[in-house]
């Protein structure tokens, strides 16, 4: 696959907790440069509309933890789409499913979807959950009607892996996510069945694409 081909399946993605304005620009400005979309934090998502409205962005929800009320979660998704997003990313809660509350996890995620008229993407966090959890989460996604699961957040000891990226797919459309840095794996990814990356390497994982 060459840059062209790869750049749209990527979101580059500033997430961290001491993002600023100048960071989320510059990951703009390599997304519009590139022909990639973009990830950012929702306090930056009305500025981003402005500063790059050809960028597709996404932002993500209850981040990092997944913990927020789901009242919360749902007036986070509706702020962030009416300040632009194009997409949402939101967290899954964890400890509800592994508590086994699969019915709640569902419930708090089909609202969401149900709140906003764009895409919705769950982060189920796979380096937290056993295979049996995962494929859970997968399938309370699906119940809701999220456009995709993402598995990681970046933000927990482990990241994407072609064995999660498989298991997930027999769900929804995955987003592989999580220390996903060159071009190789950004490929053994998309090999395994991602449609879609999560990174912040984006621009190193384009360079190492063909021309
Ligand atoms: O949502 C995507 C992740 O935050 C990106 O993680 P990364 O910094 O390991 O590429």
């Amino acid at each position: 696959m060459d840059r062209d081909e790869l750049a749209p399946l990527i979101d580059h993605t500033v997430l961290g907790p001491e993002t600023t304005i100048d960071d989320v620009e510059a990951v703009l400005d390599d997304a519009a440069d590139y022909g990639m979309n973009a990830c950012i934090p929702p306090y930056a998502v009305g500025h981003a509309a402005d500063y790059a409205p050809e960028v597709t962005l996404a932002t993500v929800i209850g981040f990092p933890h997944g913990q927020n009320d789901p009242d919360v979660k749902r007036r986070e998704g509706v702020l962030a789409w009416k300040a632009g997003a194009d997409e949402l990313d939101v967290v899954i809660n964890v400890g509800r499913l592994e508590a086994g509350q699969l019915e709640a996890v569902a419930d708090e995620l089909a609202e969401l979807v149900a709140a906003v008229p764009i895409p919705v993407k769950v982060i189920v966090e796979t380096a937290l959950l056993t295979d049996e959890q995962k494929r859970s989460a997968c399938e309370a996604a699906r119940e809701a009607d999220a456009a995709m699961v993402k598995t990681s957040t970046g933000f927990a000891d482990g990241g994407a892996t072609v064995a999660d990226v498989e298991l997930m797919s027999e769900s929804l459309p995955v987003k592989a996510s999580g220390g996903v840095g060159s071009y190789e794996e950004a490929m053994a990814m998309l090999e395994a069945g991602a449609e879609r990356i999560g990174a912040s390497s984006g621009v190193e994982i384009l360079e190492g694409a063909p021309e």
